[in-house]
């Protein structure tokens, strides 16, 4: 994944997608370059999947998924915490540019690719981003519960959802980084507050322990599925139900 050394610095960087390539799961040719625009296409329709034989990276239909957030709130390590289950700690390396991972769930016997992006948070590379945004099928917005500017800035990141993603774009709301309980600067109450104030789902994850990494990109796959089905045989699927009953709180969780 596309990084480069940068030192850490909180709050930094206050704010102001793509058609989806053939089912190869390859990465940028060249990690940490932004990469053109691929042919724009519309977010509407998912892109039909090749037939699902059950590995590797078939899959029946495919979304495009983009994390974004304050450089430093933990987008990359969500990212690489779903898909290698894995954890970076040590140096904080900021993402340069933007960068994805493909992974393919099994979501109720249906082969589901998201292809996700991870954007930079530096402010330098906001209009390379802004690119991306109109593709995206979903976004998963971050903020770190221990930096309570990057939490602040929540509402510019919407704004700027609001300007550059399609009106029907799904939308989550991350506080990461709950494993860090003595530094929390943000209680749970605010996070659901602002979550409700705009109608977005909301948990707080933590790419350390896991805590509800899966569950929220389980849960986008779920209704983003649901949403390109044009007579679901399934009950309609919730997701504002399904994140408030399956999210698990940071205080389960601890040892
Ligand atoms: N304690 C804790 N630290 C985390 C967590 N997630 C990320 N970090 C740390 O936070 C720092 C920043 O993480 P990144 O994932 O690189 O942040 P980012 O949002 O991708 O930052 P940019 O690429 O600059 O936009 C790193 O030092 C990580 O180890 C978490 O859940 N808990
Ligand atoms: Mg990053």
């Amino acid at each position: 994944m596309s990084r480069k050394k940068t030192p850490k610095t909180k709050g930094a960087s206050a704010p102001a997608a793509s058609a989806l390539s053939a089912a190869n799961g390859s990465r940028p040719a060249r990690p940490g370059t932004a990469r053109p625009v691929p042919q724009a296409r519309p977010n509407g329709p998912p892109q039909p999947g090749r037939p699902s034989l059950g590995g590797g990276d078939f899959y029946d239909v495919a979304f495009k998924v983009m994390l974004v957030g304050d450089s430093g709130v933990g987008k990359t390590c969500l990212l690489v915490r779903f898909k290698d289950g894995a954890f970076l700690a040590g140096t904080f390396i900021s993402t340069v540019g933007i960068d994805f991972r493909n992974k393919v769930l099994d979501v109720d016997g249906m082969k589901v690719k998201l292809q996700i992006w991870d954007t930079a948070g530096q402010e330098r590379f906001r209009s390379v981003t802004h690119a991306y945004y109109r593709d995206a099928h979903a976004l998963l917005l971050l903020y770190d519960v221990t930096n309570k500017a990057s939490f602040d800035n929540i509402q510019a990141w919407l704004t700027e959802t609001q300007e550059y993603a399609q009106h029907d774009v799904v939308l989550m709301l991350l506080g990461n980084k709950v494993d860090s309980a003595q530094e929390r600067a943000v209680k749970r109450e605010d996070g659901e507050k602002l979550a409700k104030e705009y109608g977005l789902p909301f948990m707080e994850t933590s790419a350390k322990t896991g805590l509800n990494v899966d569950l929220a990109f389980t849960a986008i796959a779920k209704e983003l599925k649901q949403r390109s089905m044009k007579a679901p045989s399934e009950p309609r699927f919730r997701l504002h139900d399904y994140v408030k009953r399956e999210g698990r709180s940071a205080s389960c969780c601890i040892p």
